[in-house]
């Protein structure tokens, strides 16, 4: 269970996404990128259009119900993307390794990379930008909304 929270913006996660971006061009060419819908969707975008690539796949697989756990089930496989060869699959994070182990195996040779990586599943990733301890939870923009906080004098103590 998450004991803190980090909150990730729209212009954190565009710089992010534009590092992972500069991180997969040193390690070679990319033919096509695999988004693991949905919080790949928008991270899978913006390297996309940074390394000008226009082959875009989707893979669903469903983990997570808000914070719980649950049986990974895929919804929809890739059907465009082989055994994965000169593709990279996108995630926003690797939290257990759960949803990345399940991809790899779909896509033996696609390279794997996201976001944001906690320590459980850090070493499946190929690439990753941040990372963020086990009992953090991200919260993404998508996720997220900007609203009214007390001022800290008057908010209760703890
Ligand atoms: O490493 P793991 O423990 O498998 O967790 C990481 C996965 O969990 C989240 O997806 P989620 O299942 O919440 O679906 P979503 O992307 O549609 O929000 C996140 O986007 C990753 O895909
Ligand atoms: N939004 C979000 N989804 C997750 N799925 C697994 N871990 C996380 C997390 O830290 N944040
Ligand atoms: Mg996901």
């Amino acid at each position: 269970m998450a004991t803190h929270y980090y909150t990730v913006t729209w212009d954190q996660l565009h710089r992010d996404g534009r590092a992972l971006a500069w991180r997969l061009m040193e390690r070679g060419p990319v033919r096509g990128v695999v988004a693991i819908t949905r919080g790949g969707l928008i991270p899978a975008a913006i390297v996309a259009r940074e390394l000008e690539i226009r082959l875009i796949e989707s893979v669903s697989v469903v983990t997570y119900d808000e914070e719980a756990r649950g049986e990974p089930v895929v919804v929809k496989a890739p059907a465009a993307a082989g055994d994965g060869e000169g593709f990279v699959i996108i995630d926003d994070l690797v939290d257990t390794g759960t949803t990345a182990r399940i991809v790899r195996a779909l896509l033996p040779r696609a390279a794997f990379a996201c976001i944001y990586a906690k320590p459980a599943g850090r070493d499946i990733a190929d690439v990753f930008v941040t990372e963020v301890s086990q009992d953090t939870w991200i919260l993404f923009p998508w996720d997220t909304e900007p609203q009214f906080v007390a001022p800290l004098a008057k908010r209760p103590p703890g």
